[in-house]
C-alpha cells in the first residue's frame, strides 16, 4: 500500500478558516495525494469537517485558497461533480425514502454504480420503506456509506462515516473500501477517530491540532519513525532525555514514552541496560502523542512541546 502517484488531486495555501475571529482552520499548506486513501485526524475541533466543508466549496475560506485537479471548486460544476462527501449529519428531504436518496445520487454522480449500490445496501440491511427521517443513526452511515461508494467519485470524503455502525457493518465498511478503492483507484480522505480499527486502510495520514497541521506523513514512514519505551519512570526519564520525546506517560512508578527517532544498536544496549521493554507504536498511540496538549491530565504530560513540529 505504500506505492503511489504523488500527483496532488488536492491543493490548499495558507488555508484559514475562522469563525467570530476564532480560528476553525489555520494556514493550513497541504498537498493531498490523489489515488491515495488518507486519513484525517486529530482530537474533536481540530478542524476536521471545516478542512473537509472548504474544499468540497460547502463552505468559503477567510483566507488562503482551495484547488481541485487545479481548479478552485467554488462555483465550477465540473469540479464540484467530482467531489462525493459523506458528511455525518447529512440532510434529506423530508419524504425521501432509500429509493429517492438513490435516484438523486444516480443523477448527480457521472461514475454512479447502481450495481454497487444495490449490494451494499442488502450488505448494510437497509430498510426500503421508512421515510430517511425516521432512520436510525447507524442506518443513516449505512446510506452515507452507499452513497459514498457507489459514487465512484475521483474524489470521496467520508466524515467519522462510522457514527452508530454496529462492529459488523463497520467491517462490512472497510472491507468494501478496499475492495472498491482498489478495482476503481481514487482519492478518498476520511476523517476518524477509531484508528485503531482503521489503521489498514490508511496510506497517509494528516493531523491536525487545534486548526493546524501537525504532521502529514506516510503512515508507514510515520510508524518507522518512532516507537516507545516502557518501564520504570526513573529509567525511562533517563533514556529519553536528550530524545526527540512526543509524550510521556507515567502511572505510579511506571512510565511510557513515545520517542521520534529510528534505534541503533547503541540505543537497545542502553534499553536493555535500563531494564525498558522497547516496542513499535500504534497509529493510535501516534496520534495521541501528537494530541496531548497542556490540558491533559498531570500525569500525561508532553516533555518536549518542540516535537510537534513536524508539519509539511
Ligand atoms: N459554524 C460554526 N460556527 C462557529 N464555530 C464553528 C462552526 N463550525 C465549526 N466551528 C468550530 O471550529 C472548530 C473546528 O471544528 P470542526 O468541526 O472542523 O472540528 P472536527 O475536527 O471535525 O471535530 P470532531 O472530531 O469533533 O468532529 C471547533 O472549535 C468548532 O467549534
Amino acid at each position: 500500500m505504500t506505492t503511489h502517484s504523488a500527483t496532488a488531486a488536492i491543493e490548499t495555501r495558507g488555508l484559514t478558516r475562522r469563525y467570530r475571529g476564532t480560528a476553525a482552520l489555520e494556514d493550513v499548506t497541504l498537498d493531498i495525494h490523489e489515488n491515495v486513501i488518507t486519513g484525517l485526524l486529530g482530537r474533536n475541533g481540530a478542524g476536521k469537517t471545516t478542512l473537509m466543508s472548504l474544499i468540497t466549496a460547502q463552505d468559503r475560506p477567510s483566507s488562503g485558497t482551495v484547488r481541485v485537479n487545479g481548479h478552485a471548486p467554488f462555483e465550477r460544476a465540473e469540479t464540484i461533480e467530482q467531489m462525493c462527501f459523506v458528511r455525518d449529519n447529512q440532510r434529506y428531504p423530508d419524504d425521501y425514502t432509500l429509493k429517492h436518496a438513490i435516484r438523486a445520487a444516480a443523477i448527480f454522480y457521472p461514475n454512479w454504480s447502481q450495481q454497487t449500490a444495490d449490494r451494499l445496501v442488502e450488505l448494510f440491511r437497509i430498510p426500503a420503506k421508512p421515510v430517511i427521517k425516521k432512520f436510525s443513526r447507524g442506518q443513516l452511515s449505512s446510506l452515507g456509506i452507499v452513497l459514498g461508494l457507489a459514487s465512484r467519485s475521483p474524489i470521496t470524503f467520508f466524515d467519522e462515516p462510522y457514527l452508530g455502525l454496529d462492529a459488523t457493518a463497520r467491517h462490512i465498511f472497510y472491507d468494501e473500501l478496499l475492495q472498491d478503492y482498489s478495482a476503481h483507484p481514487r482519492t478518498v480522505i476520511l476523517s476518524t477517530h477509531l484508528i485503531d480499527e482503521m489503521d489498514r486502510l490508511l496510506e497517509r495520514v494528516v493531523i491536525l491540532d487545534r486548526g493546524r497541521v501537525v504532521r502529514h506523513a506516510d503512515v508507514e514512514e510515520l510508524r518507522g519513525g518512532a516507537y516507545q519505551v516502557a518501564g520504570r519512570s526513573s529509567a525511562v526519564d533517563e533514556f529519553v532525555r536528550g530524545r526527540d520525546t512526543l509524550s510521556t506517560r507515567a502511572i505510579g512508578g511506571l512510565g511510557t514514552a513515545v520517542v521520534q527517532g529510528v534505534l541503533d544498536d547503541e540505543d537497545r544496549r542502553r534499553a536493555s541496560h535500563l531494564a525498558l521493554e522497547i516496542s513499535p507504536v500504534s497509529l493510535q498511540d501516534l496520534v495521541a502523542a501528537y494530541g496531548l496538549g497542556e490540558t491533559e491530565h498531570a500525569e500525561h504530560t508532553t516533555s518536549d512541546p518542540t516535537a510537534l513540529t513536524g508539519a509539511r
